[in-house]
């Protein structure tokens, strides 16, 4: 039986990076996904602008939408401050199995908390779940058909204040046309779009910065 690309990647985390350095399992997801086999991480390019909004906000408390192998959650948590916490949600179990591991590699356990299952079951039980009372900064990375209606679902259960920040991957490759249009044409958010590069290739994407204005 064959292994998963995530198996793989775990592997060359395993095999490459060293033990709770979170920097040096960035570095080497990144390498072995431009040279050996392409995977669907934020990766460097769009990966340094969402560093850089993560340094300005400062989130006590951020979501993140699918986790994947776990890039981001590590990216993200090596940045938040003590005492803040990175709650990241996949749907998928073998996904989440994997980034659990990578999460435990890199050495931010205690930063970040990972939830299985699907956002839209997750977001209304959110608040109580974790003693919340909104989010700071939230992180869109899952499926594109599934940005719209979990930004309207976290509107609707209050996981959203005056202030709080959206950041969306893919905003062009694979797209989401429909949050798109909502977030740059609804009078509730400020939205600014940064141009870069889908993760390891030469084609156009972007990553969408939105402030809710409550
Ligand atoms: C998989 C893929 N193929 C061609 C072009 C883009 C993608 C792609 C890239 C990503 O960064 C993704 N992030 C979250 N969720 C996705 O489904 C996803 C898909
Ligand atoms: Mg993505």
């Amino acid at each position: 039986y064959g292994s998963t690309r995530p198996e793989r990647i775990l592997a060359e985390v395993k095999r490459k990076a060293t033990r709770g350095d979170a920097r040096s399992v960035v570095d080497t997801i990144d390498q072995y996904c431009r040279h050996q086999e392409w995977a669907m991480n934020v990766g460097d390019e769009k990966g340094t602008i969402l560093d850089s909004i993560v340094c300005e906000v400062k989130p006590r408390a951020m979501l993140e939408l699918g986790t994947y192998c776990g890039y981001s959650a590590v990216r993200i948590a090596s940045l938040l401050p003590p005492n803040s916490r990175l709650i990241t949600m996949e749907f998928n179990p073998v996904f989440a199995a994997i980034a659990r591991q990578v999460i435990a590699w890199a050495g931010v356990e205690d930063k970040v908390v990972l939830i299985e299952g699907p956002s839209g079951d997750w977001i209304p039980k959110m608040k109580k779940e974790f003693g919340l009372t909104s989010f700071d900064l939230v992180f869109l990375d899952h499926w594109k058909d599934c940005y719209l209606p979990d930004t309207k679902l976290m509107e609707e259960c209050g996981l959203l204040r005056t202030g709080s920040i959206l950041v969306a991957d893919n905003v062009i490759c694979p797209g989401a046309p429909d949050y798109l249009e909502y977030v740059r044409g609804s009078p509730r958010y400020e939205s600014k779009y940064f141009r870069s590069h889908l993760e390891y290739t030469r084609v156009e994407d972007g990553i969408e910065k939105s402030v809710f204005l409550g």
